[in-house]
């Protein structure tokens, strides 16, 4: 379990040592998202992967030529490359402004904040202050991170140990409202479900008929599908809608709406978009408080990449 106290944090952490900060990060961050929108749900997961191992550290930046570090496990093989690469631009500008200042878990919370509001999504004020982190081990990795196959006791449960709560996990999950999924995450509920050779009942017929198409049998693992068939690159409460209709892609999207115990969130959060988002932003700023490391803890990196010694 970690921490999620965050009180060290705060808004105006960077405001006398790099005041250009934010106006940097929005504007590197929009530059990326122009040339590829897969900019958006990149940076979103790889906050989201940072956080939830060892917390919001940077942890999941590190490259290791003996490849044991975190990015090197098969939960993090599928983070996009433009996540690392829109942290490493940020970075590099934002070293020519103020050198040794700024930590790279601190360009990350801010990148994950604007890329949702450059998609249409919410803007909130971003916490700031974390320090980065001195160890990424690959062995750190295994069972911190939920599966696309947990229910929702075993979600709620991995949120838990970052101090998130279950309202939190449901609200978090509408990151899904972007983003692409390689088939092979989601191909037993096609074709195999609980082992019976069929289709998983809670599909709608026509959206499993639709992904079958895109994912057949023997689907290569290099194909991937929209997480969100409808809206795939706007921030919006769509993805909830499409849990009424049976459309989750995922069994971890879509018994959030067949369990009761989270059924009257989904059905809130699709009704109303104002409401996911402000349970949306509420717990955005909680997971970027998870295990933070401030004051003489961690260092604050030259190179995302690289520890600095
Ligand atoms: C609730 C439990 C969650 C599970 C089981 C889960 C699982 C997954 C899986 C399996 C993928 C597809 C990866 C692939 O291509 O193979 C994915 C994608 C994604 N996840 Fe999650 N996730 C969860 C929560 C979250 C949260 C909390 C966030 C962010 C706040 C998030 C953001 C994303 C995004 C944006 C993508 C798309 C990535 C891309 O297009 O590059 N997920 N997730
Ligand atoms: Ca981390
Ligand atoms: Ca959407």
């Amino acid at each position: 379990a970690y921490s999620s106290g965050g009180g060290a944090l705060s808004p105006g952490y960077y405001s006398k040592s790099c005041p250009k900060l934010e106006p940097i990060v929005r504007e590197e961050v929009a530059r990326k998202k122009n040339e590829t929108v897969v900019t958006i749900p990149a940076v979103l997961r790889l906050f989201f992967h940072d956080c939830f191992v060892n917390g919001c550290d940077a942890s999941v930046l590190i490259a290791s030529a003996k490849e044991d570090a975190e990015k090197n496990t098969r939960d993090n093989d599928s983070l996009a490359g433009d996540g690392y690469d829109t942290v490493n631009r940020v970075k590099a500008r934002v070293e020519k402004e103020c050198p040794g200042v700024v930590s790279c878990s601190d360009i990350l919370a801010l990148a994950a904040r604007d890329v949702v509001s450059l998609a249409d999504g919410p803007y909130w004020t971003v916490e700031l202050g974390r320090r980065d982190a001195l160890v990424s081990r690959a062995s750190d990795v295994e069972g911190k991170l939920p599966g696309p196959d947990m229910k929702v006791r075993e979600l709620t449960a991995i949120f838990k140990n970052g101090g998130l709560s279950q309202l939190d996990m449901v609200a978090l999950s509408g990151a899904h409202t972007v983003g692409f999924s390689h088939c092979t995450r989601f191909t037993d509920r096609l074709y195999n479900f609980s082992g019976t050779g069929k289709t998983d009942p809670s599909f709608s017929k026509d959206y499993a008929e639709a992904l079958k198409k895109a994912c057949p049998r023997d689907v290569s693992d290099t194909i991937a599908v929209n997480m969100d068939p409808i809206t795939p690159i706007t921030f919006d409460n769509n993805y909830y809608t499409n849990l009424l209709h049976g459309f989750g892609l995922f069994t971890s999207d879509q018994v959030l709406y067949t369990d009761s115990a989270s059924r009257e969130t989904v059905k809130q959060f699709s009704a109303n978009q104002t409401s996911f988002f402000e349970a949306f932003m509420a717990s955005m700023i909680k997971l970027g408080r998870v295990g933070v490391k401030t004051g003489d803890s961690g260092e604050i990196r030259t190179d995302c990449t690289a520890f600095n010694h």
